[in-house]
């Protein structure tokens, strides 16, 4: 599990140890060094004789790179820092003098020009400009030379190194704002940051390194996201004598006769995750039937729902199946998933064991719903302020899909989960995705009724094993939702053995 904290945590948690003396930039910059020699050995092959170029802003980001500077410098490597703001760390600029680096100043664009050749010659750039002390997008010179090296063709490009975070997220919100330079490697100080694990900021975060200052964080961190060796605790494993209605039956109501897809890919994802049994309601019943022989169709007693994937608008009869399920749900403390076709059923406050699985554009129309002036692009922009005004505002538990899913609870949980290849934008995978939530929630539907934050933790569970399911349906290559349905007992397989 890897939790993240915000600026004003790692803030409060530094301040008694740099009162104590504690050397924290010494400790960041060795740290930042050793990471960036081993990616000069791992590229180039060689530590000294190497180009570093350092953008360098006027904090203790700054400082942070101009001390590991210094300490290249002294390893043989040519380091040239270029000064971007009249002030600059005085403590770093010394060390890297001293240590005979190059030191050049970019404080106007025309002189961040003339520096563009210098920096696309460099092997390694470390991105020094910002760090927890950044406000919005980079401004002045260093936005152009930020501008220039993202201009760069892939293949012309250097290596860059973030410190601490990439210049120009919003370090808190995971935002971003105007160019932000795409790192390789991002070396994290005292903690991980939100930014480095939310869309759309942790794109540019590349492999994230975190350097322990022995900073003491208490409280509850801002987002985490769920490893492979988490998922055992969290998944309802049977016990020996385990039968079908101890270990959870699901109700779905999802798919038309006109889209009976959803219904069978939904229905496919339960069963793979490894639920009791499925009860099906709705007019797919012969394709779910012939797909899954194990279903039953028709109503009947069970522990939760999935509601709404593949419901059509004009779809009288499903909609009313999905709006009384959701009533019995609400009024028997069932858990259920709602989706799609079933997100406009909802009554203004559920409870967080109803949780909301919608996309961007959905999750915009819930909002606009509940009186937000929100856009779609909106959501994509920041999706996780969205989706925790879409739990305030409606109590559930809200799981935003996307190519990194991030999932809000209660009591300040938050999750962001990128376990899935980029293949698994295709038709079909968020049903199955909520049929592996249904799976988890009928297992523990009454712990998922009693503990609020406990449907947090399964839906980043649930994001986890769908995208597991998808490397495992076909590494590296294209899937289908049926295929990552196919796969997920063996993903389930192998996470329980983590
Ligand atoms: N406090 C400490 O002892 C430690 C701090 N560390 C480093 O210090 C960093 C935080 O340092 P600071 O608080 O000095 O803040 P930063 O270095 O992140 O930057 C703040 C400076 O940038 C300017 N600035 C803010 N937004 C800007 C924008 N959008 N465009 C251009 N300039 C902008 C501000 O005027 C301010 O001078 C951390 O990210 C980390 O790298 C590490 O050395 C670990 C220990
Ligand atoms: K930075």
């Amino acid at each position: 599990m890897l939790h993240s904290w915000d600026a004003a945590a790692v803030r409060a948690a530094e301040q008694p140890l740099l009162a104590a003396g504690v050397p924290l930039m010494g400790r960041a910059a060795f740290a930042l060094a050793t990471h960036v020699a081993r990616v000069l050995r791992d590229a180039r092959g060689r530590v000294g004789g190497s180009r570093v170029a350092l953008l360098v802003g006027s904090g203790n980001n700054g400082g942070d790179t101009l001390h590991a500077g210094a300490l290249l410098a002294r390893r043989g490597v040519q380091v040239t820092a270029v000064l971007t703001a009249a002030r600059t760390h005085a403590g770093g600029l010394e060390a890297l003098r001293a240590a005979h680096g190059r030191v050049v100043t970019a404080l106007d664009d025309a002189a961040a020009e003339a520096l563009a050749g210098d920096l696309a010659r460099a092997d390694v750039v470390l991105d020094g400009l910002l760090g927890i002390g950044g406000r919005g997008g980079v401004r002045g010179p260093g936005a152009r030379l930020v501008a220039q090296l993202a201009a760069l063709d892939a293949g012309a490009r250097p290596l860059v190194v973030a410190v601490d975070v990439p210049s120009g997220v919003g370090v808190d919100d995971g935002t971003r704002t105007g160019d932000v330079l795409d790192a390789d490697l991002t070396v994290t100080f005292g903690a991980c940051k939100p930014a480095l694990l939310l869309p759309p900021a942790a794109a540019a975060a590349g492999r994230v390194e975190v350097v322990d200052l022995g900073l003491h964080l208490t409280g509850r961190p801002a987002v985490v996201r769920l490893a492979a060796a988490d998922v055992a605790g969290l998944w309802p494993v049977p016990g020996r004598d385990a039968h079908k209605y101890v270990r959870g039956v699901l109700g779905v109501v999802a798919g038309s006769a006109r889209y009976p897809g959803a219904a069978v890919l939904q229905v496919s994802g339960a069963i793979g995750a490894g639920v009791g049994m499925v009860r099906y309601q709705g007019a797919a019943g012969p394709q779910v039937l012939a797909a899954h022989p194990e279903v039953v169709v028709g109503e009947g007693r069970v522990q939760a729902w999935v509601l709404g994937s593949g419901v059509a608008p004009d779809d009288d009869e499903q909609r009313a199946r999905a709006r009384d399920a959701l009533e019995h749900a609400l009024a028997h403390g069932e858990p259920a998933v709602v989706d799609a076709g079933a997100l406009d059923l909802l009554p203004d406050r559920v409870p967080p064991h109803v949780v909301l699985t919608p996309h961007a554009g959905e999750l915009a129309a819930l909002l606009r719903d509940r009186g937000a002036d929100v856009t779609r692009a909106d959501v994509e922009a920041a999706p996780w302020a969205h989706a925790r005004r879409a739990h305030e505002l409606t109590g559930a538990t809200v799981l935003l899909k996307g190519g990194t899913t991030v999932v809000v609870g209660p009591h300040g949980a938050s999750y962001a989960q990128a376990d899935g290849p980029p293949w698994l934008a295709t038709a079909g995978a968020g049903d199955v995705l909520g049929g592996v939530l249904g799976a988890l929630l009928a297992g523990r539907a009454s712990q998922a009724a009693a503990e609020p934050t406990l449907p947090a933790a399964l839906a980043a569970a649930a994001a986890l094993v769908h995208g597991r399911a998808a490397h495992h349906a076909n590494p590296g290559g294209p899937v289908s939702a049926g295929g990552v349905a196919a796969a997920l007992p063996g993903a389930v397989a192998g996470l329980l053995r983590a």
